[in-house]
């Protein structure tokens, strides 16, 4: 498959976007008219800089208003386009993206529209160049696909076919299974946008919050996979226009663009399969199912298995360690070892690991003089690490590799957007996971019930406008789905929150953006400059006993206002000394159908990071959402020092 981007896609100057585009492997570039408008040299310039990086230049565009016109205008049309047919030569780009009208006198007459195209045609064929007509889901008169291509098919002219847009065919509530009835010789470019599904009109939509297919919620795949099924050989191009996007590092968008044209590739594979699967056994439908598609697609190495967090690694200093330390303790953890040559402790409960590191001169130190005590990696339990690596290679991440000493285990790695590492490891057939060989084990201490048994998720916070590229790189990397956005608020803002989490549940992890200054979370993300871990929780199958016994050992618990629990009361058919219970526990709730949810939270440490305990009953599977407001205000009134990560 040949690969594009608009450069209406990314910040920067014309130079720097086609370097950025280059850098991150596309084959061809659409180049958006302002750009090249306010470009201080000519345009075959433009054509020359592109050659040099080995890009094609596929299109010019856009091209507007320009049909269902009276004479007059269209003389005018007409005129225009020559001009920019000249330009279109020395640029050396074969194709034009024609728009259909939005303006509000467009004539409404296919036929005068058809001739309209087909005298553009002419004129564009006379020098090489072909014409490809985009239905606009806000034009005038002609907004849908099949609409466009009635007009293209009418207007009967070798240099004129049909642009498709995954954005205008996916956005309005239109049927676009015909799609894979089109000609595919005659669907002259397809350019590919997801969105998120907001309420509000198509056109600010589109001009301000498409997104990289795989960060919205449009079936790019399902689209994509009709239009190869219709034969269409060019190339799939990105068309973002986004707000964020227009600020965003140049060359990060484009190797997230890269990442996000990939995964729709595997995408395409996995609807294909899906319909082999439907098709078996029924003979008319298996011809078309199953016809041999004319392109090849990126094939990476299957998602590995995921079951769940192997180990979470805190950076810290030798004063933070044996402050976790004693932390962890009092939550009922034990120290399980130590590294075998490096400064790095293992605590364990249940099936939860922490690794502390405060080896100098590691990655961990590294990362830790630059954003404190903190989370510096997440190591995955797969079944198959290694291939889990190489999928994440396919994507476009770096594989990293650590210092490894004498009887230590080469973890394999990759760095994760953030900067964080990432780990894969694997559980032997005796129950150890691969990396514990790494330690020199403790033979124990004394044995007490685990206060928690399991991960059940990780908090994050990332920078504004980091979320959706988290996003995408956790599904295309790890194969996680996204759950829909919430909206959260804290005393000084609102906090969007979405939670990415594999099928089994085995790994969940809220991603929060804070959008005002001086929410705890944005607070938490100038003060240790960027992305973290929030808070972990744990998961518990009794948060009542588990919570005695924190009280027992003094861990410090987030104080829950007595507000909280009559308005529980109102709201629920609660029992009375459950409640009580609740109240003098500082334990949360909340419920889904049948399903109910426990949970508490303790005091954050060192203004970075807090642990909450967990219990889920009867198939509950939220986060407990409606608490999260209680939770940022009560932690508002803590000491200043403690309220950081709120
Ligand atoms: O918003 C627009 O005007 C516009 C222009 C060109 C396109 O290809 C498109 O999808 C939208
Ligand atoms: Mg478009």
């Amino acid at each position: 498959m040949r690969r594009s981007i608009a450069t209406v896609s990314l910040s920067g100057t014309l130079p720097e976007k086609l370097e950025a585009i280059a850098a991150a492997r596309f084959d061809g570039v659409e180049i958006f008219e302002p750009d090249l408008t306010g470009f201080p040299g000519r345009p075959r310039d433009i054509r020359d800089m592109a050659a040099d990086l080995g890009l094609t230049i596929e299109l010019f565009q856009p091209f507007r208003n320009a049909e269902g016109l009276g004479p007059a205008a269209f003389q005018r049309t007409l005129h225009r386009l020559e001009r920019k047919l000249d330009l279109m030569e020395e640029l050396g780009a074969p194709l034009m993206l024609v728009c259909s009208n939005v303006e509000p006198d467009a004539i409404d007459d296919d036929g005068l529209a058809a001739e309209q195209l087909r005298a553009m045609a002419e004129r564009a064929g006379a020098r090489g160049i072909r014409l490809g007509y985009e239905a606009l889901a806000w034009g005038t008169h002609v907004s849908t696909f099949d609409h466009a291509w009635r007009l293209v098919e009418r207007a009967d002219h070798p240099h004129l076919g049909l642009i498709l847009d995954s954005f205008h065919t996916l956005a309005l509530p239109h049927d676009w299974s015909g799609i894979a009835d089109l000609p595919g010789e005659r669907i002259f470019f397809v350019q590919l946008a997801d969105a998120p599904r907001l309420d509000m009109a198509t056109l600010m939509l589109s001009r301000h919050h498409r997104c990289l297919p795989g960060q919205g919620e449009l079936n790019v795949g399902g689209f994509t996979e009709a239009v190869l099924r219709a034969g269409y050989t060019g190339p799939l191009s990105l068309e973002i226009f986004n707000d964020a996007l227009r600020s965003a590092p140049t060359r990060q968008t484009a190797k997230d663009g890269m990442r996000s044209l990939l995964h729709v590739e595997e995408q395409v594979r996995r609807v294909e399969a899906a319909r082999r699967i439907l098709s078996d056994g029924v003979a008319e439908t298996k011809s078309i199912a199953t016809a041999p598609r004319r392109v090849e697609l990126f094939d990476p190495p299957t998602p590995a298995r995921l079951d769940g967090v192997a180990f979470v690694e805190f950076a810290v200093n030798h004063a933070a360690q044996a402050k976790l330390a004693d932390e962890l303790k009092r939550l009922g953890f034990r120290r399980l070892g130590r590294h075998r040559s490096k400064d790095v402790d293992l605590y364990g409960m249940g099936d939860i690991r922490f690794v502390l590191n405060a080896e100098p001169h590691s990655t961990a130190h590294s990362y830790y003089l630059l954003h404190g005590a903190s989370v510096c990696a997440i190591a995955y339990e797969v079944d198959d690490p290694l291939r889990a690596v190489g999928r994440a290679e396919a994507f476009g991440c770096p594989r990293f590799e650590g210092r490894v000493g004498p009887n230590e285990l080469s973890l394999p790695g990759i760095r994760s957007i953030g900067g964080e590492l990432v780990y894969f490891t694997r559980r032997r057939a005796d129950g150890s996971i691969d990396f514990e060989t790494d330690f020199l084990l403790d033979d124990g201490g004394a044995a007490q019930p685990d206060a928690a048994h399991r991960i059940d998720h990780i908090a994050q916070v990332l920078p504004e406008g980091a979320l959706d590229a988290a996003i995408l790189f956790h599904r295309a990397v790890l194969d996680l789905e996204p759950e829909p956005v919430v909206v959260l608020a804290d005393p000084f803002g609102l906090v969007r929150s979405r939670a990415i989490s594999d099928q089994r549940r085995r790994v969940r992890f809220p991603l929060n953006i804070a959008s005002g200054r001086n929410t705890s979370a944005a607070r938490s993300v100038s003060t240790y400059l960027g992305a973290g871990v929030h808070h972990i929780a744990l998961e518990t199958s009794d948060l009542f006993a588990a919570a005695e016994r924190l009280r027992a050992t003094g861990v410090a618990i987030l104080p829950i206002p007595a507000n909280y629990y009559d308005d529980l009361a109102a709201r629920f058919d609660l029992d009375e000394d459950l409640l009580a219970t609740m109240t003098r526990l500082n334990i949360l709730y909340d419920r889904q159908g049948d399903g109910e949810f426990f949970q508490l939270y303790t005091q954050p440490f060192e203004g970075r990071f807090f642990f909450e305990l967990v219990e889920r009953r009867g198939g509950y599977d939220q986060y407990g959402a409606a608490n999260a407001s209680i939770r940022m205000a009560a932690s508002s009134q803590l000491g200043a020092h403690d309220t950081l990560v709120g």
